[in-house]
């Protein structure tokens, strides 16, 4: 369908007891793109994000990443290819500093003890490097006066900033954030508005699931539809967002967002 798609899945499939939670014949992410997944409740949009990343299984599907085949891969191993996600309720560890939040993030930890006890100073200037980076992306993500609280001290809206910027520490091509803006109040959901735009601006790629329609319009550069399980509809998100399956797909699930009304309500804005 694209020319370069960065990540593209075929015929996968995961069902829990009777409900087709995810059904999905093909989807492609195109590369450098912000693309959102968005979807009534339950369309299986987490669904998805855990199987593409390891942390659940499919019953049947193949995807591939950067041109390497990760199905059934360890989300750990996921991550060192290049591949992260954040959490919908965020993953974010109370009783570790925001400063070793972010060193959790770094790739490449499982199964180093051997190599760490053979190569200490190795491992100190690795450690140092590690602890400089954090510390950039803290700064960046307006986090560095807290590097030494607790996770547990955090507002919802810095645990999704933390979140985010801890993905940053693994270096990645593609940043899956599931639900960004949920529980983030209006400041802070103009600076995670900028810093996923700064994904992008730096080469990667992004997609994210999100409710919020508004965001959704304003920073992406293409919108994938899921209802039941399936794909619906994909596109630009200007084509997408007036299309009636999408509308049916959300009405017809009594989704707690009217997209009807949402949609009239920005062709007035813009008429304006
Ligand atoms: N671990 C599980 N056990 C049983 N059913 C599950 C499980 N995880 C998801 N489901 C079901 O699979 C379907 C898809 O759920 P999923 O959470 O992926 O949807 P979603 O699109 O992310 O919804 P939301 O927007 O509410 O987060 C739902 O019917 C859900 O109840």
């Amino acid at each position: 369908m694209t020319n370069d798609a960065i990540l593209v899945a075929d015929g996968v499939r995961r069902s829990f007891g009777g409900v087709h939670a995810v059904d999905v014949e093909h989807l492609e992410v195109p590369r450098g793109e912000i693309a959102a997944l968005i979807g009534p409740n339950g369309a299986g949009k987490t669904t998805m994000f855990n199987l593409l990343t390891g942390f659940d299984k499919p019953d049947s599907g193949t995807w591939s990443f950067d041109g390497m085949r990760l199905d059934g891969m360890a989300p750990f191993r996921v991550a060192r290819h290049g591949m992260v996600r954040t959490f919908q309720l965020t993953k974010v560890l109370g009783r570790l500093s925001v400063l070793e939040n972010m060193l959790t993030g770094v790739g490449g930890q499982p199964g180093e003890k051997l190599s760490r006890a053979l190569f200490s100073p190795l491992w100190k200037k690795k450690r140092a490097a590690d602890i400089e980076r954090a510390m950039d992306l803290l700064t960046r993500f307006k986090l560095a006066d807290k590097a030494g609280d607790y996770g547990a001290s955090l507002s919802g809206g810095q645990r999704k900033l933390l979140e985010m910027a801890r993905a940053l520490m693994a270096e990645p091509k593609l940043v899956m954030l599931d639900e960004p803006m949920a529980g983030v109040n209006p400041a802070l959901a103009e600076s995670l508005l900028e810093h996923i735009l700064g994904l992008k601006a730096e080469g990667m790629t992004v997609l994210f699931v999100e409710h919020d329609m508004q965001m959704v319009k304003f920073v992406s550069d293409r919108v994938v539809v899921m209802a039941q399980g399936k794909i619906v509809a994909e596109g630009e998100p200007e084509a997408v967002l007036h299309d009636e399956a999408v509308i049916d797909a959300y009405l017809g699930a009594h989704h707690e967002t009217n997209l009807r009304e949402i949609i009239d309500r920005q062709l007035a804005e813009e008429a304006k």
